[in-house]
């Protein structure tokens, strides 16, 4: 089908299920024409996978651990042999024990730490160098951040340590690229009940916070988080890059939304 994505050809890193936020960017890019290669994370979410990428029409569903950079460099000689060429890269990858992410972030393990900047944030490097060998006609990646690398969102902890250098990581990853034509951008999304947004403690009380408190007065689908994602990864962001671009309904911009609830 024609569209914004005709010709265009990537990789999709982070479908577990189909309430992922890198199945909602799929969505989106495969109905404005783009084709489809998918990577997951060991059998069990493989089987989950398969189904959906066979939806979109996709023919490359490959495994990939990004704790194993072995794992990663074979997902590009599969499609550098397979395709020749990439024009785009979604990373929509992040982990911690979750046993950390709730009390104190100075209580984080040494262990925990390296295990969460390794999958949640230097993955996205090692994923950006082996693309960018295959993006001999340039091409664009995003990846996908979150609020609590700039402000405090209590229990995000580790992860928003992590995510504060995955942000870092997209300016330098622009910079060394932008010469090939190849852009490097972030989606910063609000919170959504996919696997990792809702397996955390008071998520509920989170999600209705941001709710009342962000200026749309709701929390974001993955479908808008596609929708942002569609226009990065193609030629109406032509210009844009090193960027982090946020689709959280408004809330970051706001201290204080209203004073109606104190007066009550
Ligand atoms: N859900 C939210 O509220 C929210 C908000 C902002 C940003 N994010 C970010 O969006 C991205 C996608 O998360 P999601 O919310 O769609 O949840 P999700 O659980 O659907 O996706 C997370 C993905 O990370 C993959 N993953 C974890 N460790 C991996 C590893 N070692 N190797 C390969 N893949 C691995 C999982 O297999 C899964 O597919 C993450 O980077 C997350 O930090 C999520
Ligand atoms: C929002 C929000 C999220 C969603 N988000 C932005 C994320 O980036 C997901 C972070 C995450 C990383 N690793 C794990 C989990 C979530 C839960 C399941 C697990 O075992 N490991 O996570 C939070 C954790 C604490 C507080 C808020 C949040």
């Amino acid at each position: 089908m024609d569209g914004l994505m005709k010709g265009k050809r990537g990789l999709v890193m982070g479908v577990a299920n189909d309430h992922s936020i890198a199945w909602g960017i799929a969505q989106k890019l495969s109905e404005h024409g783009a084709e489809l290669a998918f990577t997951y994370q060991g059998d069990a979410f493989g089987r989950r996978v398969k189904p959906l990428a066979d939806k979109l029409g996709a023919s490359l569903v490959v495994p990939c651990d990004v704790e194993d950079s072995a794992s990663v460099a074979a997902t590009f000689e599969t499609l550098g042999k397979e395709w020749g060429g990439l024009d785009f890269v979604v990373h929509a990858i992040g982990f911690s024990d979750k046993n950390e992410l709730k009390g104190l972030y100075a209580d984080t393990s040494r262990d925990n730490f390296v295990r969460t900047m390794v999958i949640s944030c230097y993955s996205f490097t090692e994923v950006a160098r082996n693309a960018a060998a295959l993006m001999t006609e340039g091409g664009s990646m995003i990846t996908l951040t979150y609020a609590g690398s700039v402000r405090v969102m209590p229990n995000y902890n580790v992860m928003g340590v992590a995510k504060a250098g995955l942000e870092a990581s997209v300016r330098y990853l622009a910079n060394d690229y932008g010469p090939r034509g190849i852009r490097v951008n972030g989606i910063s999304a609000g919170p959504v009940r996919t696997l990792a947004g809702a397996g955390i403690s008071d998520a509920r009380h989170m999600f209705s916070y941001q709710q009342r408190n962000s200026p749309l007065r709701r929390t974001v689908t993955i479908d808008e988080v596609g929708g942002s994602a569609l226009y990065l990864l193609s030629d109406l962001s032509s210009g844009v890059t090193g960027e982090i671009h946020y689709v959280d309904s408004g809330y970051h911009i706001v201290s204080m939304p209203t004073l109606d609830e104190l007066k009550q």
